[in-house]
């Protein structure tokens, strides 16, 4: 069994892949204050529930948008699973070409976001939108090459910003309001984040193809795409593993 590992400014994705299938995944909230022993028991309790032990994990690899806890889970690894883990970064083999000013620059997630779409759906041009704490949009030519995209924050921290900053707006739920003609505070919140959200991925999605001159296959992924996808044609496939899938690729790439 290999685990794999994203690790988002917001969650911690994990999953483990049993004869090259994901047979098991988890989420649990990245806390920058954890130690070694806190998330290897946390990780420990998802186990314990399926039925499976330490022991069984052969090889682990992480990515990582939030270096100060690496450390830790490096650590972890060492400590609890006696496995030393690949990083995605520097020295590690994705097989992908980063048209990136500085391609070191590019977050890991980005990077595996991309590797999977290419074994997925390669052989066309792709953009992979990925709702986290920021939403990333990816261009990925028809040849593989990884050529940039867009950085926007996130559903949630824009809402959390609108809620903290306005003093009559309250926390709302993200989700769908009955009409985009809002009657209400939250119904009005509720339509403009979700239609705003909608727009910019039309909108920005949009112009990548004009600039391209190409009609690439739309990828989403994250935990608010399915949302967001419902609302427009304009994303064509919706794939929630898609990171723990490009993990798994790029740990077989480097064995
Ligand atoms: N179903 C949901 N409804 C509302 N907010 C959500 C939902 N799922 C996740 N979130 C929030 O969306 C944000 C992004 O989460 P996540 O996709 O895990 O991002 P990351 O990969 O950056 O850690 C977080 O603030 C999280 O709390
Ligand atoms: C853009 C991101 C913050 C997205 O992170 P996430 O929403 O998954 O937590 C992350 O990919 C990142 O820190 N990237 C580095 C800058 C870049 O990709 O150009
Ligand atoms: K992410």
């Amino acid at each position: 069994m290999i685990l794999v590992l994203n690790v988002g400014n917001s969650n911690i994705a994990l999953g483990i892949y049993t004869k090259d299938k994901l047979t098991h995944h988890w989420r649990m909230e990245t806390d920058r204050h954890k130690t070694e022993d806190e998330y290897a028991m946390q990780i420990k309790s998802f186990f314990m529930h399926t039925g499976i032990t330490f022991e069984q994990i052969k090889g682990i690899i992480i990515s990582s948008v939030v270096p100060p806890i690496m450390y830790v889970l490096e650590e972890m690894c060492r400590k609890y699973f006696h496995v030393r883990p690949h990083v995605v970064g520097p020295g590690v083999k994705t097989g992908l070409n980063i048209k990136y000013d500085n391609p070191k620059e590019v977050g890991a997630d980005r990077i595996v976001n991309a590797v999977a779409a290419l074994e997925g759906y390669g052989g066309q041009p792709l953009i992979v939108i990925d709702f986290g704490t920021a939403i990333t949009y990816c261009y990925i030519n028809e040849k593989g090459d990884y050529m940039g995209g867009a950085i926007a924050p996130g559903i949630a921290i824009s809402t959390e910003a609108l809620f903290s900053k306005a003093s009559k707006l309250p926390r709302i739920e993200i989700s769908r309001p009955s009409n985009i003609i809002g009657k209400n505070t939250i119904s009005a919140m509720q339509s403009g984040v979700i239609y705003g959200f909608v727009g910019q991925v039309e909108g920005i999605v949009g112009r990548m193809k004009e600039q391209a001159k190409e009609e690439p296959l739309v990828i989403a992924t994250g935990s608010l795409a399915k949302l967001i996808s419902s609302e427009t044609t304009i994303i064509d496939v919706v794939d929630p593993f898609l990171t723990l899938k490009g993990l798994y690729v790029i740990y077989k790439r480097n064995q």
